[in-house]
């Protein structure tokens, strides 16, 4: 899926917070037509937002507004989101925190008429923040979770559905809570769990850490976080994240039992490999085992766009990569990830074209 040209139906649109989301969104909204106006508590985090092609920092008549989104760290969101409730009478207003209950809950006390309001969240995003990390692209083919509820109106939801569309997202809908059980699960333990090892590097020594691999590397990305927003967005969810971790105690003390034990801990091992099977592949559908194939690039000016244009002249479809640097050798390593039915047949056209192979 790729950006969907909407020639202007849904804005104007006001993105309040023009960080990493906020960016990314009009980014996207911009280059399919749609007329953004950009609102940040930080001016420059709005003028390179706006330099990046998200916007433009002026702000529209109020009664021509027809959609707001807040994106701002979800401690602003109540606040933002009933002052745009209030200053534009005809916009929907939506956020994309990443918790959807405590905002509602919030929303709710304070009494005022919120069926405007539809809460959102885009399942991307990525360790960095401020809008210089953006990108247009960050939502095409992901999950973009709507919050629909029984006071809004069908062509309220409708236009925060098209928002999720226009980015070429993936659209999920969800009641509040329900959602919050799931990235309870999806994204917060596991969030924990790479700060948690990656907290456990600190004291590593040196002489240690030159040893490390991809494995480490993926498994603690995401811990390089902002730690001022996941403390906001942990907080907020924090009676389902603590029923996951109890969990999570209760395996880790049996993992205690079995560490001696080889059925014991094959059949934790076993377990893990069963629970990754489960994630959906690309585009949501069930997942496929790719196979990888690992190419040496040279450090020369051009190496990576030839080797591209190498695999592309094959007509091998490349499901994902990654790259990765030699840390003794002045080289990288390109690892495709292709069809097993086309893995053998791509590294040897590779070796005949002259590149080398990594054994994986
Ligand atoms: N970081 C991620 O990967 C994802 C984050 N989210 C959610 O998106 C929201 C934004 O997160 P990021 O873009 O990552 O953060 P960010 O730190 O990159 O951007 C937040 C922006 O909001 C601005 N801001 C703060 N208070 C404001 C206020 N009262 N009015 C106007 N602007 C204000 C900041 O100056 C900053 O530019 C959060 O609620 C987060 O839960 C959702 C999906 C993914
Ligand atoms: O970087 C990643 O892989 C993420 O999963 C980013 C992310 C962070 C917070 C969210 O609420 C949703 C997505």
């Amino acid at each position: 899926m790729s950006l969907v040209p909407t020639t202007g139906e849904l804005g104007p649109v006001v993105v309040i917070g023009a960080g990493l989301i906020g960016a990314s969104i009009g980014m996207a909204l911009t280059a399919a037509g749609e007329r953004v106006h950009l609102v940040d508590a930080s001016n420059v985090h709005a003028v390179v937002a706006s330099g990046l092609g998200a916007g433009l920092i002026d702000f529209p008549q109020t009664e021509t507004i027809r959609l707001v989104v807040v994106a701002t760290p979800p401690s602003a969101v109540v606040q933002e989101v009933l002052e745009a409730l209030e200053l534009s009478p005809q916009a929907v207003v939506t956020d994309v925190s990443s918790v959807k209950g405590r905002v509602l809950d919030k929303l709710r006390a304070t009494g005022a008429d919120i069926s405007r309001y539809v809460g959102s969240h885009p399942m991307a995003g990525s360790q960095f923040a401020g809008p210089l990390t953006a990108s247009g692209e960050l939502f095409v083919d992901r999950t973009w979770v709507v919050c629909p509820r029984l006071d809004n109106a069908p062509e309220h939801v409708e236009r925060v559905r098209q928002l999720a569309r226009t980015c070429g997202a993936r659209l999920v809908e969800m009641e509040a809570a329900d959602h919050d059980e799931a990235v309870a699960r999806v994204s917060h333990v596991p969030q924990l769990m790479s700060s948690l090892t990656a907290g456990n590097l600190r004291d590593v020594p040196d002489r240690h850490l030159q040893l490390a691999g991809q494995g480490v590397r993926d498994v603690t990305r995401i811990a390089a976080s902002d730690p001022v927003l996941w403390r906001q967005i942990i907080q907020a969810n924090s009676s389902a994240i603590r029923l996951e971790l109890e969990g999570i105690r209760r395996d880790l003390d049996e993992l205690f039992v079995v560490l001696d034990d080889p059925t014991g801990l094959e059949g934790f091992m076993a377990r893990g490999r069963e629970g990754a099977r489960t994630l959906p592949g690309k585009h949501g559908s069930i997942p496929v085992e790719w196979e990888a194939v690992v190419i040496e690039i040279p450090d020369t000016p051009g190496a990576l766009a030839h080797l591209f244009a190498d695999i592309g002249s094959e007509g091998v479809n490349v499901e994902d990569l990654s790259i990765e640097h030699g840390s003794t050798r002045e080289v990288g390593y390109l690892s495709v990830q292709v069809s097993p039915s086309q893995a053998k047949h791509l590294r040897e056209v590779m070796v005949e074209k002259g590149w080398r192979l990594r054994v994986v």
